[in-house]
């Protein structure tokens, strides 16, 4: 669900499917195994999703200066596909009547501010009070492209689970041991990270990038453990290509690693069968909530990223179906 303002969003690429932000749920979980966490055929054609002639288009795209609206039965269409979660939030209180609530929460962009610096990215105080107590209500995760460390120092709050590096790192206050999940109790904390053995090439991609951004003004490489963000947000846009052309070179050593796009962002990420979807599958399996119909999870966030996590189940049309079907909202 989304809060659509009718026009994409900054970053938005292509623009209705990005655009506001999303405020989504779902009834059940779709399966997953921590241990089939299958590497995947190297993508250089641009991460699987766009054609390499396409990126630098969706660079520019994702700049407000180039945003178009969505105009017509264009957004008649998407709208109806995508209902604002606040014009639906009676639907959603009445599909959560009776049932266990377990939140999901993405951090940059949906509990902060996006801005300049990432390392300035902090939440507000009254949003650290909103999450506080949203968790001494139900189980809250914090899902995030960050690493654990830095996400967790802005957020501040012991008692979430975080799942950070695009779900690859996943922590928690409570475990039970699952070997199946690759969940390991350590103490009382639950801990899961399928990517482990891809630190030794995100070190070294790491170093690479580092030195070759050197050269372009603006460019910063940001650690996020087990994957890499490239910022070009504040690179001059004639550097953009220049940019994307020496991110693409240094993958071209590196058949395990794509390349995908975020808010002025190129992401590097292990090809594995895991993203932020899989981190919310995993908690709900941890927690003793998978496959339960008396469970309502619900997700907020504002990225592409996001999106694995709301393809989880088709809970938008189950609220539409309920909708159309005389629900309130
Ligand atoms: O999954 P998220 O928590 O949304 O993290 C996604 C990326 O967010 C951060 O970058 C974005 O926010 C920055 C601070 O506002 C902004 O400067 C940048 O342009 C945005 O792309 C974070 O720095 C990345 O590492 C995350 O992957």
């Amino acid at each position: 669900m989304t809060n659509h303002a009718g026009f994409a969003a900054e970053d938005a690429v292509p623009a209705p499917a990005q655009a506001g932000r999303h405020f989504s749920s779902f009834l059940t979980a779709r399966r997953i195994d921590c241990k089939k966490s299958a590497v995947l055929p190297m993508d250089l054609s641009g991460a699987g999703v766009t054609r390499p002639g396409s990126w630098l288009d969706s660079m520019r795209a994702s700049s407000p200066r180039h945003a178009k609206p969505i105009a017509g039965d264009e957004h008649e269409d998407w709208m109806e596909k995508h209902p604002s979660a606040l014009s639906c939030f009676e639907a959603v209180v009445a599909e959560a009547k009776g049932k266990q609530i377990v939140m999901f929460l993405d951090y940059d962009g949906t509990l902060s501010p996006i801005v300049a610096d990432p390392d300035r990215a902090v939440m507000t105080e009254d949003m650290r009070d909103a999450v506080r107590r949203v968790a001494e209500h139900f189980p809250t995760a914090i899902v995030s492209g960050r690493c654990i460390d830095k996400v967790f120092s802005f957020v501040k709050l012991e008692e979430l689970y975080y799942a950070g590096s695009h779900g690859m790192d996943i922590k928690g206050p409570t475990a039970a041991s699952d070997s199946h999940y690759h969940i390991k109790a350590k103490g009382d904390a639950l801990t899961c990270q399928p990517a482990s053995e891809f630190l030794p090439v995100i070190e070294e991609v790491y170093q690479e990038l580092t030195a070759r951004m050197a050269a372009i003004r603006g460019a910063l490489v940001e650690h996020n453990k087990f994957c890499l963000s490239v910022h070009f947000r504040c690179v001059d846009e004639q550097e953009w290509g220049a940019l994307e052309a020496q991110v693409r070179a240094v993958l071209q050593g590196y058949p395990d690693l794509h390349l995908t796009k975020g808010r002025k962002v190129l992401e590097i990420r292990p090809v594995i069968d895991w993203d932020k979807g899989s981190a919310l599958q995993f908690l709900l399996k941890s927690l003793g909530y998978a496959g339960r119909s008396d469970v309502f999870p619900i997700y907020i966030g504002d990225d592409r990223t996001d999106e694995d996590a709301f393809k989880v189940k088709e809970f938008l049309s189950k609220l539409v179906k309920s909708k159309s079907n005389g629900a309130k909202g």
